[in-house]
């Protein structure tokens, strides 16, 4: 029997960025908010399991209605409410699947419409093989290390450097496992699942190269660079 692959994605971010009355994963590209973008892709995935979502305190009744429903969403076993950081969210989903799985988990933000069944595959593919993988593109530009007063201190080989973007895959055991050891720690300067694994375990995340579509909804011009991959791409 295949094990489990389960489907995290995060809804329930406050888009404090993006200066919006709506919080930015109910705002319509398109035709459709763009929440639904990645829910649908994950959904038609034939090689994940099941969803998890993750949204604000009080929201699950207006997202099962105005989002599940109407949308025709398959495959979402639970709809958990988030917490202040995108790590407490994240956690709150791992509670939920703590016990029912053994398998694989796909961390996802719902901000990121433009995800594909084929980066999807990919990362179950190298999360089977690796355990923790994590979707991302080559900088394409040139990056500096800047001092605080304004001046350059330094420049980073580009060579080495990757945009990250999710989904990020990993063995259910080995994200639960980091996940506990870092609400154990006082560390609260993390930004991805990746770097709970880079700082609470032994294990190795593999790159597994994605699309320069695949962006983060973050700022209000990320919606005219959205409504433009729409248009070319999808
Ligand atoms: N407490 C949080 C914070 C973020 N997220 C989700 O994590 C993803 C990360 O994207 P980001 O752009 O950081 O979202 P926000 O936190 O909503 O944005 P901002 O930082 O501008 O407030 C989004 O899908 C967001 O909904 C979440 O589920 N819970
Ligand atoms: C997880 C992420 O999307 C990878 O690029 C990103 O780190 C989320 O960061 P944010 O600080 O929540 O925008």
């Amino acid at each position: 029997m295949r094990e489990k692959v389960t489907a995290i994605i995060l809804a329930a971010g406050q888009g404090k960025r993006m200066k919006s009355n709506i919080q930015k994963q109910y705002i319509s590209l398109g035709n459709k908010p763009i929440i639904v973008y990645a829910l649908s892709t994950f959904s038609k995935c034939k090689e994940i399991d099941e969803i998890v979502v993750v949204v604000s305190p009080g929201d699950i009744n207006y997202f099962k209605k105005e989002i599940i429903d109407k949308y025709n969403i398959e495959k979402v076993v639970t709809i958990v409410e988030g917490g202040k950081e995108r790590y407490h969210s994240v956690y709150n989903a791992l509670k939920y699947i703590d016990g029912n799985n053994n398998g694989y988990v796909l961390i996802h933000d719902g901000a990121r419409p433009f995800v594909r069944k084929e980066e999807i595959k990919k990362c179950i593919t190298s999360v089977k093989e690796y355990k923790a993988c994590v979707l991302g593109v080559p900088s394409k530009d040139t990056i500096k290390k800047v001092e605080k007063e304004g001046f350059i201190e330094g420049t980073v080989d580009r060579k080495n450097l990757w945009l990250i973007q999710t989904p990020q895959g990993f063995s259910f055991e080995l994200i639960k496992e980091a996940y506990v050891k870092f609400f154990e720690d006082s560390n609260t300067n993390i930004t991805d699942d990746a770097m709970i694994v880079e700082n609470y375990s032994d294990k190795k995340v593999k790159i597994v190269e994605g699309s320069y579509n695949n962006i983060k909804i973050t700022t209000p011009e990320d919606l005219i660079f959205g409504e433009a991959i729409l248009k070319h791409y999808i």
